[in-house]
């Protein structure tokens, strides 16, 4: 049994793993996160054999992660995820490999080795990332926008008159505010998606993950997968899988 940890800019999101498959998974917030609350979470799991850890949060984030985990469970193995060049049957396309976020190249990982077809990842969470990966493995590049949360929170930070809500609303004209702040936003992401679908030149999957995947894919005028998992299904090929 293993441990699996995603740590992103909003929220550290962690899997319970048997053999490859994910059998549990939860979330805390980035701003709720301390020594104390992480034990309390962890405490009730059973012991891991391997805690594997993908972070794209800040350094003292991952060291706090590596403090709980082992004070509680001195003996386990941590293994922290780092961008490689080859790895698992994907190429990094980054001209400094080492530069692509370690969530991204584990997400291109899970979709070569769960799809096994060219794809458009597209993940939600704080910042939204696009990324294209061929039939054969090769990634191609990508994309980096704000994600939904962030949109808003700058309109609010770079404005006098437009206030902040995380509340969500019907997209589409709105007669208020918040409910344009909250609709711009969303087709702007929505846009950013069905542009880059469209300037495909060859067929591709479209595969969503992240916090705001589900309301995304809603209003998307293309077809798409939401795989919710993503990033901890990739953490899970790069630790067990022998290169
Ligand atoms: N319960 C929630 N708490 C916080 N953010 C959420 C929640 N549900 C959806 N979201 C959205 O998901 C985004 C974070 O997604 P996530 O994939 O966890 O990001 P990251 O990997 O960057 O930490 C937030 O910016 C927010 O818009
Ligand atoms: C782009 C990101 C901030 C996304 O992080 P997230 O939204 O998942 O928290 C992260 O993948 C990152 O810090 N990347 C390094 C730069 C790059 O990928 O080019
Ligand atoms: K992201």
């Amino acid at each position: 049994m293993s441990l699996l940890i995603d740590s992103g800019n909003t929220r550290l999101k962690w899997a319970w793993s048997d053999n490859g498959s994910i059998v549990l998974t939860d979330a805390v917030l980035n701003s709720q996160l301390s020594f104390t609350v992480l034990v309390e979470l962890w405490h009730v799991l059973p012991i891991p054999q391997i805690v594997a850890v993908s972070c794209v949060n800040a350094p003292q984030t991952l060291a706090l992660i590596v403090s709980v985990v082992k004070f509680l469970w001195p003996t386990c193995c941590v293994v922290v995820a780092q961008t490689q060049i080859v790895q698992c049957g994907v190429r990094n396309g980054y001209t400094q490999p080492e530069k692509l976020g370690v969530d991204r190249w584990l997400a291109l990982i899970a979709v070569r080795n769960i799809y096994q077809q060219a794809a458009c990842i597209v993940d939600c969470g704080t910042a939204i990332t696009v990324d294209l990966i061929d039939a054969d493995g090769q990634h191609l590049g990508g994309m980096i926008s704000p994600g939904l949360t962030l949109m808003k929170q700058a309109l609010s930070t770079g404005t006098q008159q437009l206030p902040y809500s995380e509340q969500n609303y019907i997209a589409g004209w709105s007669n208020n505010t918040l409910a344009g702040i909250d609709s711009g936003t969303l087709f702007a992401a929505c846009g950013l998606i069905e542009r880059v679908i469209a300037l495909q030149s060859f067929p591709v999957q479209l595969i969503l993950t992240g916090g705001d995947a589900a309301r995304i894919a809603e209003q998307l005028a293309c077809a798409c997968i939401v795989d919710d998992n993503l990033v901890l299904r990739g953490l899970s090929y790069s630790v067990f899988t022998v290169q």
